[in-house]
């Protein structure tokens, strides 16, 4: 008996079964490209990173292109906090000064990028590392972000710092390596047009990389089922007009405000549709394209919503 409780050949029966249910979704998929965000508390568990490396590995070798881009904010927290400098976040994005700016590129370019790229590797495919600033991929200007003062209604302009948003996405380098059968795994640093490095919140690089390559489907892999609604239940699939009630109304709050709103500037700038999924559940990625049983929130473009491709 297996630990699902089948003899050995009811185990290899189901798994034939379940090769042989994804055969339409393996079929509707090849030569596809999907962009997959990875969250910085969704690499906390090693076992979950090894599946989810396999995972990237095997779409690469059934014919689908995949695109990597990886968060960091659990693994940045840990640095500022060990070299005593504070940091703090404003709508989910953290706000950088110069001194952070500098241990942020480290971090994400140096120790998490190549952990990311080094759980493909050992999977048996071959993933790059790069950063936003490399090959030209992305240029990037300082974010202005605007609040409203809840009491007076004033709008404010806050200065984040460092904090930049994709400006123009070349996607040249992905393409060159997506076709010489490598994995671009971006980290989500990015250069503004006088040589300065912004800290870009990776889930915005995911979006704007969705959308120039025109991805078949956005994968932002986080640490909740999807997008709740104020009574903690999943919202399956949410319209633009729909999200953006949710972050008005404040239901939708923090590290999920750039994650919606990357996944409604995704579908709007040429991604098919953009899904939030929940990586804490073993091979997340695989069993939203690959099963009927798709789990997460999925953002699509509204029908009377402007298609504004890159
Ligand atoms: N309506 C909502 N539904 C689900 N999560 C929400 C919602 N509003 C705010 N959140 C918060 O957003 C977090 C996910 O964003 P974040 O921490 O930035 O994730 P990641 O590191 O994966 O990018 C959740 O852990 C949750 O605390
Ligand atoms: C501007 C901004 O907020 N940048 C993020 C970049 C990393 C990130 O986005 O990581 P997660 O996906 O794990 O949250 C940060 O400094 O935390």
């Amino acid at each position: 008996m297996t630990d699902k409780g089948l003899s050995p050949v009811g185990d290899a029966m189901q798994q034939a079964a379940t090769l042989a249910g994804a055969l339409p979704y393996l079929r509707r998929y090849a030569g596809d490209t999907i962009v997959v965000k990875y969250g910085g508390h969704a690499m906390g568990n090693a076992e979950l990173a090894k599946g989810f490396g396999s995972d990237i590995g095997l779409l690469k070798l059934i014919g689908i292109n995949p695109i990597v881009v990886h968060g960091g904010g659990p693994q940045i927290n840990s640095m500022l906090e060990r070299l005593q400098v504070r940091s703090h976040f404003v709508d989910g994005l953290r706000v950088t000064d110069e001194s952070a700016i500098d241990i942020i590129e480290m971090v994400l370019c140096g120790s998490v990028n190549k952990q990311v790229a080094g759980l493909i590797n050992r999977a048996g495919a071959l993933a790059v590392g790069i950063s936003g600033k490399d090959g030209g991929l992305i240029k990037a200007r300082k974010l202005v972000r605007k609040v409203k003062d809840p009491a007076s209604g004033i709008e404010q302009t806050l200065d984040l710092g460092f904090v930049g948003e994709p400006d123009r996405v070349d996607p040249q380098v992905l393409y060159a390596l997506s076709g010489s059968g490598l994995i671009p795994v971006i980290a989500p640093i990015a250069a503004g047009y006088a040589g300065e490095t912004y800290n870009v919140n990776a889930d915005t690089i995911a979006g704007a990389v969705a959308g120039a390559v025109h991805a078949t489907r956005l994968l932002m892999l986080t640490d909740v089922p999807g997008v709740l609604d104020a009574d903690g239940k999943l919202i399956p699939e949410l319209t633009a007009a729909q999200a953006r009630k949710g972050i008005e109304s404040g239901m939708i709050s923090g590290g999920m405000i750039p994650k919606v709103e990357t996944c409604l500037e995704a579908v709007r700038k040429g991604a098919k549709a953009a899904v939030i999924v929940d990586g804490r559940v073993p091979h997340a990625c695989l069993l939203e394209l690959f099963t009927e049983a798709g789990s997460g929130t999925m953002i699509r473009r509204d029908e009377n919503e402007d298609y504004n491709p890159a």
